[in-house]
């Protein structure tokens, strides 16, 4: 697999293993990448997921996209690992930046899907959309020691056609609009 999924937009960058930026100190590379070479992907054939354009005016993020399933996926089933630039900066502008780990030398790692990464950066909050999120990230590591965050269905089976929506927890959506819920 390596041609760029449906509707992929044209002025991000489509990767399939996490690329590492230069604020990452090469002791974490290693880590983070464990036996395995950098960041070698879990998936060899596409996902069951698909990039749509939103276009209800009662989604809340109505204009923009959303992942969605192309078939059923069965309760606690692995979908996709997030895949993005893996960095140790601060990337406080970044609606696609999430927490990879925390060292003990206080040292954060980051994935941030701004500017390239995979079908994971088009997955919204269930706020508004859903009662509950159907899927989960998870921090996990590969049988060689590496580092990844992936995402899984939740308790329930997600159903063709569903969209695929996460928590991104409260203090994501604080930091950017100080609601409280
Ligand atoms: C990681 S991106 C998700 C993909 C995004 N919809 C896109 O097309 O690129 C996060 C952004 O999606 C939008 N979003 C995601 N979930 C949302 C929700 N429940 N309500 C409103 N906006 C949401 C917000 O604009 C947020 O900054």
């Amino acid at each position: 697999m390596s041609s760029k999924p449906s509707r992929w937009p044209p002025h991000l960058q489509y990767i399939q293993s996490s690329v590492f930026h230069p604020s990452v100190p090469s002791e974490a590379c290693l880590e983070i990448r464990g036996g395995s070479s950098a960041g070698s992907p879990r998936h060899q054939h596409r996902p069951a997921v698909a990039i749509l354009p939103i276009s209800s005016s009662s989604h809340p993020a109505n204009g923009q996209h959303g992942l969605f399933a192309t078939r059923k996926i069965p309760p606690k089933t692995h979908i996709l690992d997030y895949i993005g630039e893996i960095h140790c900066d601060d990337r406080p502008h970044s609606d696609y930046d999430l927490s990879l780990y925390r060292f003990q030398n206080g040292i954060n790692v980051g994935i941030d899907a701004s500017a390239m990464g995979n079908e994971a950066r088009f997955i919204n909050d269930y706020r508004g959309i859903m009662d509950k999120p159907n899927a989960i990230f998870s921090d996990v590591r590969t049988p060689s020691g590496g580092m990844r965050m992936s995402i899984w269905s939740a308790g329930l089976e997600i159903k063709k056609g569903e969209e695929i929506v996460v928590s991104y927890g409260k203090g994501w959506w604080k930091a950017r609009f100080h609601c409280s819920s």
